[in-house]
């Protein structure tokens, strides 16, 4: 009789990227209390892994510990990973470790990225062959921004921000990423939006002179053209981040920007020896900070064992 071999557990590890929003126009709330969206995403390169495998009972645990990630049943990776059995109609659950580097409720979309690589990860760990519409689908269910992680590059976002459509974009930047050491939330944020703009347009228009940038390439434009309709709120918010705004923009950067409902500040730089320096001012300041070039692919598998 042969001696029976006992390879690894088979485990799957898919790395999915952060998101910014070049532009976010914010319309009035629909009935259901989401906001229409016209917002332009671009995948940056801050990423988390989020490596599966096979368990009895689902579970969900960091590598490092990071304030603010839930580690029970409330965790978007293992809503991610019942969303999925429950579509292919099976039974099986999963061990799901997050290596995480995206901020946690810095308007980077951590969250999301960890929903679509979780879907992914599981999808190829049990040959489940789910089409890509499906697995879109079923990102939106998750959360708005959910689709994006999987798609990536730069894209337009309509809906609440879940319908997502490839747009062309020639450039290639460098953003510095100035971190918060406080989180914000995402629905505070966006009922302060409420109270400021009780006149916030049904349908935000499409940003079609940043879409011309985006596609002849040039960085420069793109950096005069990036918008946030949540900045305001933001600001009141957090008044902190008014004082650190205004030092980001003292330091010649292609643009400034807020990431998506913040805190996370952002500078444009068309090169990346322009964002070394930037970043290495930013340090000086005592602020914590990274640099991710933009835009990136979305959601990848990048182990198979
Ligand atoms: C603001 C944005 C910009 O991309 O990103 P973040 O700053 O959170 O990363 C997104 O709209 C966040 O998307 P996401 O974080 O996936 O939100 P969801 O889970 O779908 O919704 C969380 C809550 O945010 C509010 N929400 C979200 C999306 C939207 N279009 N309108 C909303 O009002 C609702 O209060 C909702 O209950
Ligand atoms: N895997 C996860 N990673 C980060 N946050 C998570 C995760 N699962 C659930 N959450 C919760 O989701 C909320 C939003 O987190 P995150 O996606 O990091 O921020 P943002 O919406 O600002 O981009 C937080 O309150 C956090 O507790």
């Amino acid at each position: 009789m042969s001696e029976a071999k006992l390879g690894p557990a088979p485990r799957v590890t898919v790395r999915a990227p952060a998101k910014i929003n070049l532009h976010l126009g914010v319309g009035r709330p629909r009935p259901d209390g989401m906001h229409p969206l016209s917002t332009v995403y671009q995948a940056v390169g801050l990423y988390d892994d989020i490596t599966v495998t096979d368990a009895p009972d689902w579970s969900v645990g960091l590598t490092a510990a990071v304030d603010g990630v839930p580690l029970d049943d409330t965790n978007i990776a293992i809503r991610a990973g019942r969303a999925l059995v429950k579509h292919h109609g099976i039974s099986a659950a999963a061990r799901i470790t997050i290596a995480k580097c995206i901020p946690v409720m810095g308007g980077m979309a951590g969250g999301s990225a960890d929903a679509a690589a979780t879907l992914l990860a599981l999808d190829r760990l049990w040959d489940l062959q789910t089409p890509d519409e499906e697995l879109l689908q079923l990102a939106s269910t998750l959360g708005s921004d959910v689709p994006f992680a999987l798609l990536g590059g730069t894209a337009m976002g309509t809906g609440h921000g879940q319908l997502v459509s490839a747009v062309t974009d020639r450039t290639s930047v460098w953003w510095v990423v100035v971190l918060s050491d406080d989180g914000l939330s995402t629905p505070a944020v966006y009922r302060h939006f409420d109270e400021l703009s009780p006149d916030a347009p049904n349908e935000p228009p499409v940003p079609e002179e940043l879409l011309e940038a985006l596609a002849e390439g040039y960085a420069d434009e793109v950096g005069d053209l990036l918008s946030n309709d949540l900045w305001e709120a933001a600001r009141d918010l957090r008044p902190d981040l008014v004082d650190v705004e205004t030092k980001l923009r003292t330091m010649g950067a292609d643009g400034v920007l807020l990431s998506g409902s913040g805190p996370t500040l952002l500078m444009l730089h068309d090169n990346v020896d322009a964002a070394r320096s930037a970043a290495a001012e930013v340090a000086a300041l005592g602020y914590r900070c990274a640099l991710a070039p933009g835009p990136v692919a979305g959601a990848h598998v990048v182990t198979y064992a």
